[in-house]
């Protein structure tokens, strides 16, 4: 793996959540501090039911935490109004989700175009960024086909094309391979390895698939709310947590 630099990209500190309340509380993640810098790949593990979605979800600032902050590119965003959150998501983050997602009637360009279009780009300039997205992807020769022409991989990668468009500094991916064989699979890692390096881009990776560990230049694992190292530590959380807020 490349030497990278060690500006932190985004942040959890302290990050915790706490489901419902009193005796049916449920602690679904302990206080945890959590960083994945600028050109790396962050790989989340751990079994079904140990905090995972609700980590990544709080990072991808979709589900507000307990206690605790999330910092993007040092910048505290955890208290942010719902408008401001959305605008944040819409240009800072990119997210890649087991199922693809894309839209049926547009063509590949068209669909990794779309953040784009959200954000009131003009059609020139965004057709042409989205091509450069699927350039960087590897599936340019396939950007005017609709979706139910592509394979598997394919549109995987049209819809991490679409994650990255916008210029996100970061990629979250919730089991990007889960729905791909073996093959494919190894070549959607091996593209998110590559943004990673080339690009410096940010990579998390929530996944039960033990094989994408290749690919991380860090791991973590969770069980049971509680992240641990590789090397088995849990996570020390050095911040207070004062306030803890019930859903
Ligand atoms: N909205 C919710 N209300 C109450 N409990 C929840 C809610 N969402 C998650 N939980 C609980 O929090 C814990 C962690 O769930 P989470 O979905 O983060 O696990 P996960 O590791 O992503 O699992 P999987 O790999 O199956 O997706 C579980 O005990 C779950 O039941």
């Amino acid at each position: 793996m490349t030497t990278h630099s060690r500006t932190i990209a985004l942040e959890g500190r302290g990050l915790t959540k706490v489901f419902g309340a009193g005796e049916l509380a449920v602690t679904a993640l302990h206080p945890t501090d959590i960083a994945v810098h600028e050109g790396e790949v962050l790989v989340i593990m751990g079994p079904s039911g140990s905090g995972k979605t609700t980590l990544l979800s709080m990072l991808g600032l979709v589900l507000s935490p307990s206690g605790g902050e999330v910092r993007l590119g040092g910048d505290n965003v955890t208290h942010a109004s719902a408008d401001a959150l959305a605008l944040i998501r819409r240009q800072r983050l990119g997210f890649v989700f087991q199922q693809f997602n894309l839209l049926p009637s547009l063509s590949a360009l068209e669909n990794a175009a779309v953040p784009l279009l959200l954000a009131g780009v003009p059609r020139r300039e965004r057709l042409a960024r989205a091509a450069d997205a699927l350039a960087l992807v590897g599936v340019s020769a396939r950007a005017s086909h609709r979706p139910r022409l592509l394979s598997g991989g394919q549109q995987q990668r049209v819809a991490i094309a679409r994650a990255l468009v916008a210029g996100a500094p970061v990629l979250l991916c919730d089991e990007p391979t889960a729905s791909l064989d073996g093959e494919t699979g190894r070549g959607i890692l091996a593209a998110l390895r590559e943004l990673a390096d080339r690009e410096r881009r940010a990579v998390v990776i929530v996944t039960h698939d033990d094989r994408v560990r290749a690919i991380a230049d860090r791991f973590v694992h969770v069980v049971d709310g509680r992240v641990t190292s590789d090397d088995g530590s849990i996570h020390h959380v050095s911040s207070t947590h004062s306030e803890v807020q019930h859903d």
